[in-house]
């Protein structure tokens, strides 16, 4: 396939037509060849599935299928002779026949074959792989893990084989297959979590950026990741039970299943901060997607950058949900009554539309709930379609466009549009609001008292949109009167990763960028560290415009060690949230509390130890504290990295504790959770994060005591 792709590559232009055929050509074989290089730290496959001789032998409660020779809904199987997938499209996909699947793929999993087809697979065998691999007649070798039959490789099991007699798992290292297992599902053989493949994967030493997980995702997580596109799901889970993987996988399975009108569309993916989108930035990637668009809520809402902060109950008021009925409120008030007829001549004859008839165009228009900025044009087109009639009436033909176009920048249509329905651009309107007190008394009436209104104006005025400067906090209020005002485009699919630290009004930013789409929300309530953390996903998601998404509970956790999970669970009683416990898979690991006279020395010394194993190595700390512990690692010589740059070379990394959320490491040194606690109001939220962040081995070091809830 590789050679192929290359030979195509290299004759391209030769065959297209003209220079732009030629480009787009070059274009699209450039990135086949892309896809296509070999990536030699993985294997073609990490699994094989055997289908028994006949499904009513293999799985006899669905044998009723199996000769129904009932395909509807099964466009994007990928099966021998199906062309979708021995014909592959020139990206290897295909295509975008599972767009509207009539028996697509549901959260809730229906019984028997429909839609799975697995009849149809009957004495075959399949390998899995991160692709779909052909043969030079085109027959399939490798199935994509995104096909419809490789569901089988992820959710078939004793009791519900779904055709599959023998499903084999691949150990790999280094792109090199080094082990495998077999599970005899038709003698009723299943493995499950005790795989020892995925106990390595899952136990293996961390380094660097997040990697993907296609290899060993498990059936709940399948569940959530083969979600129909229409579907918005909200998943709470508990630190590492995989939530960012099955975020991440999920796009990667959305793109292929419906790459035309996703791409058309786009795919978001919102995570907390730099350091985190940098962490899983690569994991897409090697799972062949590359047009993710991956950001920050700062940098969705960020036309104007953030120059000043807010004090924390003026940022509260600002990220309130009031907030954007105080905005709506305020856009509402430019929109003015027509106070006289508009008169205006085109050189020829003089026009009049009187107050009446205006009154009308305005009445009308604020009915249709537009956005402000198109209202305004909506207005004027109905005035110079009044004009219109006018002319035709006087004149029995109709006024060229160019009369038309001329009257609706006339001065007279102008004046009026800007008495009645002025422009507005969002910097405007927030500037105004704040630097006004008087307008934002008539706006927040009933809704923010007079304390809170007090907070929001600005001591000094900037003298104009231009010159003020902004908070985080004002930029979400742009945004929101953005959203009055324009019509924000939005994306086919949104991840949002963290989610339980958006505002309302954050929320409300992503529901303005997904109103047409879904979402995937991911999160924990107890890892809630803004000071408007999220209590309850059902008032999110309502803030996110899904109200009626499922909310579903992960609850098996990949990273932390039982013992770290169990000593970071003692916070829990005090985080206020009511969350589903989850358990570790993960038996091994080590814990250790100590106290210490000189936390620097003894930090010292406990990364030295560290740098004995293999793995990822983190000094978590309260963020006042970490320049002088970088410092000292510096000057005792040891190579530190920054939270950002999870591809720097150095093993050390010195992270503040409020940028690990999301994060992990294989061995975690937490020095003085006291201090981590004291540094914020939510600090024994943080606290939690910062504790669930080893995959190995945690270190808690201490000269202060320990939080009481930990002792
Ligand atoms: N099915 C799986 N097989 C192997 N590893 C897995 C699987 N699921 C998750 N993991 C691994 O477990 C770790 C935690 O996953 P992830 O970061 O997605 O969890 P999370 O729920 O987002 O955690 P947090 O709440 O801390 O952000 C990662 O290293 C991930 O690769």
């Amino acid at each position: 396939m590789r050679e192929r792709a290359e030979a195509l590559f290299a004759t391209g232009d030769q065959v297209a037509g003209d220079a732009y055929a030629a480009e787009t050509l070059g274009r699209t074989l450039a990135r086949r060849v892309a896809e296509l290089a070999d990536d030699p730290t993985t294997p073609l496959f990490f699994g094989c599935l055997d289908f028994g001789p006949t499904t009513a032998d293999a799985s006899p409660e669905h044998g009723s299928h199996a000769g129904a020779g009932d395909r509807a809904g099964d466009a994007a199987d990928s099966r021998p002779g199906d062309a979708a997938n021995s014909r592959p499209a020139a990206n290897g996909r295909p295509g975008d026949a599972a767009d509207n699947p009539p028996g697509g793929d549901r959260l809730d999993g229906r019984p028997g074959d429909g839609g799975y087809g697995w009849a149809d697979h009957a004495g075959r065998r399949y390998h899995v792989g991160r692709r779909h691999v052909t043969d030079e007649r085109g027959e399939p070798l490798v199935l994509d893990w995104r096909a419809p039959v490789s569901r089988a490789f992820y959710r078939a099991s004793a009791r519900d084989p779904q055709g599959v007699r023998v499903r084999r798992r691949f150990g790999f290292s280094n792109g090199m297959l080094t082990s495998f297992e077999d599970e005899h599902l038709d003698r009723g053989e299943e493995l499950g979590t005790a795989s020892r493949i995925l106990t390595a994967e899952i136990e293996r030493p961390r380094v660097g950026p997040m990697r993907d997980i296609v290899a060993t995702i498990q059936p709940e997580q399948d569940e959530l990741v083969r979600a129909d596109l229409a579907d918005s799901i909200c998943v709470q889970g508990a630190p590492g039970t995989g939530k960012t993987a099955v975020g991440l996988h999920r796009a990667a399975y959305l793109l292929y299943l419906h790459r035309e009108r996703l791409r058309r569309s786009g795919v978001l993916i919102v995570g907390p901060n730099r350091a985190f989108l940098s962490y899983i930035a690569a994991v897409l990637p090697a799972l062949g997607e590359v047009e993710v668009e991956q950001a920050t809520v700062e940098d969705l809402v960020g036309r104007a950058p953030a120059r000043a902060v807010d004090v924390p109950a003026v940022a509260a008021v600002k990220h309130d949900a009031r907030m954007a009925e105080v905005l709506r409120r305020a856009v509402d008030a430019h929109i003015g009554e027509p106070i006289e007829p508009i008169m205006v001549s085109d050189g020829s004859f003089r026009w009049r539309i009187g107050l009446e008839a205006l009154h009308r165009v305005v009445a009308e228009t604020r009915r249709e709930g537009l956005p402000y900025g198109i209202g305004r044009e909506r207005v004027r087109a109905r005035v110079v379609s009044l004009l219109q009639r006018q002319a035709e009436a006087r004149r029995a033909e109709s006024p060229s466009d160019t009369w038309l176009r001329r009257m609706g920048r006339s001065r007279p249509v102008t004046d009026f549009l800007d008495a009645v329905w002025p422009a507005l651009t969002p910097e405007g309107l927030v500037h105004a609001l704040l630097a006004d007190p008087g307008r934002l008394a008539a706006a927040a009436d009933g809704l923010l008292n007079i304390d809170e209104q007090a907070l929001l104006t600005w001591a000094k005025t900037p003298r104009t949109a231009k010159t003020a400067k902004w908070t985080a906090a004002d930029a979400v209020l742009i945004d929101e009167a953005a959203g009055l005002i324009e019509r924000p485009a939005g994306f086919g699919h949104v991840v949002v990763d963290e989610a339980q630290d958006l505002s309302p009004m954050q929320c409300r930013a992503i529901a303005r960028r997904s109103e047409h789409g879904s979402i995937t929300l991911l999160g924990d309530l107890a890892q809630g560290t803004a000071p408007w953390a999220a209590t309850d996903w059902r008032e999110s998601l309502v803030h996110l415009g899904k109200p009626d998404a499922t909310v579903v509970p992960l609850t098996v956790g990949f990273r932390v060690p039982a013992a770290v999970v169990a000593f970071a669970n003692r916070l829990l009683p005090a985080l206020a949230v009511d969350v589903p416990p989850a358990e570790s898979l993960r038996r091994d690991g080590a814990l250790d509390v100590r106290t210490v006279s000189d936390l620097s020395t003894a930090t010292m010394a406990e990364v030295r130890a560290a740098l004995a194993y293999e793995g990822s190595i983190a000094v978590i700390a309260a963020d006042a504290a970490v320049d002088g512990l970088r410092a000292a690692l510096a000057a005792a010589g040891m190579e530190t990295a920054t939270a950002d740059d999870p591809t720097a070379g150095a093993r050390v990394t010195v992270v503040p504790a409020t940028l690990v959320k999301g994060l992990e490491y294989d061995h975690v040194i937490v020095v003085e959770p006291a201090a981590i606690v004291a540094a914020e109001p939510r600090g024994l939220h943080r606290l939690y994060v910062v504790l669930t962040r080893a995959v190995s081995r945690l270190s808690v070091l201490h000269s202060a005591p320990l939080p009481a809830e930990l002792r």
